[in-house]
């Protein structure tokens, strides 16, 4: 059986976070990967140096090639740029019926340069989170997209709860950005009762490309036709992989080690 993922987002150079890291990830977790183009950035591990959107249109028709063809058994957007993108990118979810969505609602690089434009905000609240299967925003797109001010689990599991309003149907706010603790900790709202997926929390520069990578890893399990909590917890085992094996590349936040996963299963 050859399983099928459709990654919408945008491409980094640097080939550790956007398209690359997700195509890398669908790979290794043995899932054909495809991609609908969202913007080019000229990005390295020390920050993004350019941005370049596609038009609106161009994002739709690789959407369109995809599914009058191949099809997808799952779907995951990243960097989405403006409220046109998203729009266009909805439609698209609509039309093919593409309900296993994850939805990673990036809004700015590690290094503080804006991958969606602050307007878009409420374009992704209106059209695209209402379709998604899982979203995975980290503390501050929790913050961003509910107002609230996220301190405690408390905070989080009130975020969750507040975008599982919106038609989320589940919700992962991950804590990789919550540096007080031995532990990270990812906390999973289904609309009834909350899980939390916990590993150690890894002392480390290299973790340019973890959100990216953890929703491509949520969206391959989808496409095999895992469970949403299957799928959470063997992206949660990537990515400590990925974290733990860093590859000590480049001159700033560097890239996690795409392969540090199978290395595991197959030693
Ligand atoms: N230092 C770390 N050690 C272990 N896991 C981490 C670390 N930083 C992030 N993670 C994990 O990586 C994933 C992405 O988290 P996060 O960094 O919050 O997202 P983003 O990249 O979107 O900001 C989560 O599963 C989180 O728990
Ligand atoms: C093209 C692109 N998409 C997404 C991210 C976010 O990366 P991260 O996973 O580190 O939040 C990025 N830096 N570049």
């Amino acid at each position: 059986m050859v399983y099928k993922a459709l990654t919408v987002a945008g491409s980094d150079s640097g080939g550790g976070a956007g398209i690359q890291a997700d195509l890398k990830t669908f790979q290794e977790l043995r899932v054909f990967g495809m991609s609908a183009l969202t913007a080019v950035t000229a990005q390295n591990t020390l920050g993004v140096q350019g941005v370049y959107p596609l038009p609106p249109d161009a994002v739709a028709q690789q959407m369109e090639s995809v599914g009058t063809d191949l099809g997808a058994d799952a779907v995951k957007t990243g960097m989405l740029f403006s409220a046109e993108i998203i729009e266009a990118v909805a439609a698209k979810v609509r039309q093919f019926g593409w309900d296993r969505l994850v939805v990673d609602p990036v809004m700015i690089a590690k290094g503080g340069a804006p991958l969606l434009q602050e307007e878009a905000v409420s374009a992704l609240k209106t059209y695209l989170l209402p379709l998604a299967m899982v979203a995975t925003p980290n503390i501050p797109e929790a913050e961003a997209l509910t107002g609230l001010k996220i301190q405690s689990i408390e905070d989080r599991k009130e975020a969750a709860k507040r975008l599982h309003e919106l038609g989320v149907k589940h919700v992962v706010i991950k804590g990789g950005h919550d540096d007080d603790g031995e532990e990270t900790v990812d906390i999973l709202y289904d609309g009834s009762e909350f899980f939390y997926f916990t590993s150690k929390r890894i002392k480390t520069k290299h973790t340019h490309g973890t959100g990216c990578t953890f929703s491509a890893a949520i969206a391959a399990e989808l496409a095999k036709g895992k469970t949403v909590q299957e799928a959470v917890q063997t992206a949660k085992s990537f990515i400590q992989a990925a974290i733990e094996h860093e590859l000590g590349i480049g001159h700033g936040h560097g890239p996690t080690n795409h392969w540090a996963y199978r290395d595991k299963q197959t030693r």
